[in-house]
């Protein structure tokens, strides 16, 4: 008895230590448990969808609000595909009604067809001369587009647009911000207009040029959907949210628990004006996915063509051993690449998980055929297949690692299928929690 008494210096000490130790733990957990995410890339590469997959798969997937929301949005992504699609129309030079698969073939040989240029449709694939392959399809198309458009013969008066012109020319003049009503109901003339333009062939054969102009990649679901999507009664369903498309201009975080682990999930924009806004979310980033539309590889970059330029050519100077690109043309992939070989090798991401997202591999299996890559990357020398395509395409990305005893983890995903993106994200999260368990020592 009285052995074990402590003066009360001793016990406030050991108090002290005891709240000390306490405190360190909690911390320790807390760091642990949360695990702070970036989902970066270039724009339209599928950050915003896999934040929605996060959402549908560890979260309570759309309230009413945000059905609402999403609801005036694809609607809106219906219209402005039709509007794209009658700008490119005229921009590629073709008619309406236009359809390749009755095209008499002698056509093709036409000596004034073959020697006629078409002109391409914007600067950028002009300067790339990426449709300097002189598709004789869009020779014809174009001859055709001439011929219906020129001025109408002296005493002749002018020709009477058919029904599907006269559509197009409704979409083309409707002001987009006032094209439906405050009940978010797209007007039935607008949906009629819509439905022929949907029907026709020379759209369709314009829709398969996609990579000559900016399409929203959305476009072939919305056309499939849309009969449902202008109907009065519409309510979005999970996969025409996942397909729907916001260009995103507000950073956001939410909050997922996974397992143990409180996932604090950042989707930041990707356009070239919203990347200003990354810096401050550099701090204390213990996993990045990092997005690439590796459906872009044959898709001209829109984005600012003078500063790509410099990029294009930097990049091209690092990877000069290994590749020579088409010194001509600025790819989104290119601008992909440019963007990740800065944020793989930033100084504040020395100890981050680096998880790559080779996305939009459904999109891309169908390029493939279209689309040879050894016409957009002249040094690939494998065979023109999805394996070896995608192989190809993560090694340029995983090749600007500048840490080679830092592991790039590499998936090939489809952000719109819930079932793949489940079974991916439960590899990332397997990931990050043994990355941030060792940071701590605990492994
Ligand atoms: N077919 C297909 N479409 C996809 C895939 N991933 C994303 N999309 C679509 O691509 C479009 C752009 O996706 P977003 O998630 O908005 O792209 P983002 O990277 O957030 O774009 P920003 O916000 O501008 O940076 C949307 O219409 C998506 O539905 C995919 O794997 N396959
Ligand atoms: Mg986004």
């Amino acid at each position: 008895m009285g052995s074990c008494a402590s003066s009360p210096e001793e016990v406030a000490a050991a108090a002290h230590t005891r709240e000390l130790d306490k405190q360190i733990r909690a911390e320790a957990d807390l760091s642990v448990k949360s695990v702070k995410l970036l989902l970066l890339g270039a724009g339209e590469t599928g950050k915003s969808t896999v934040l929605k997959q996060f959402k549908l798969i560890y979260g309570v997937g759309f309230n009413e609000g945000e059905l609402k929301l999403y609801r005036a949005t694809i609607i809106l992504n219906v219209i402005t595909c039709v509007k794209t699609l009658v700008a490119a129309m005229d921009s590629l030079r073709i008619p309406y009604g236009f359809d390749p698969s009755t095209v008499d073939p002698s056509l093709l040989t036409r000596e004034e067809v073959i020697a006629s240029e078409a002109p391409s449709p914007n600067k950028a694939s002009r300067e790339s001369g990426m449709n300097g392959r002189k598709d004789p399809m869009a020779l014809v198309a174009a001859s055709l587009y001439e011929d219906l458009n020129k001025p109408p013969e002296e005493g002749d008066g002018p020709r009477k647009p058919s029904a599907v012109e006269s559509a197009a020319r409704f979409i083309k003049e409707c002001d987009i911000t006032f094209c439906f009503g405050s009940d978010n109901v797209c007007p039935v003339d607008m949906a009629d207009a819509i439905c022929l333009l949907w029907k026709d062939t020379g759209v369709r054969y314009c829709i398969s040029r996609a990579n000559e102009y900016q399409l929203m990649d959305t476009c072939t679901y919305l056309i499939n959907e849309y009969e449902r999507i202008l109907s009065a009664e519409y309510k979005p369903t999970d996969q025409d949210i996942l397909s729907s498309r916001i260009m995103t201009t507000k950073v956001t975080e939410t909050k997922f628990k996974v397992q143990d682990l409180i996932f604090r999930v950042f989707d930041l924009g990707g356009q070239r004006s919203e990347r200003k806004k990354w810096m401050p979310y550099f701090d204390d980033v213990k996993a990045i996915i990092f997005l690439v539309a590796i459906s872009s590889y044959d898709q001209v970059c829109f984005e600012d063509n003078s500063t790509n330029r410099s990029e294009f050519l930097i990049l091209e100077l690092l990877l000069s051993d290994l590749l020579r690109f088409n010194s001509n043309a600025y790819l989104a992939v290119t601008e992909s690449m440019v963007l990740f070989n800065t944020v793989c090798n930033h100084a504040m991401f020395k100890t981050t998980a680096m998880i790559l997202f080779m996305n939009k591999i459904d999109l891309f299996r169908e390029k493939l055929s279209k689309s040879p890559i050894v016409e957009y990357f002249p040094e690939y020398g494998g065979e023109n297949t999805f394996d070896r395509g995608t192989e190809f395409f993560a090694s340029l990305f995983t090749l600007l690692n500048k840490t080679p005893e830092r592991k790039i983890y590499v998936h090939f995903t489809w952000a719109t299928d819930t079932n793949q993106i489940k079974k991916i994200l439960t590899m990332v999260n397997d990931v990050i929690l043994s990355m941030s368990m060792s940071n701590m020592g605990l492994l």
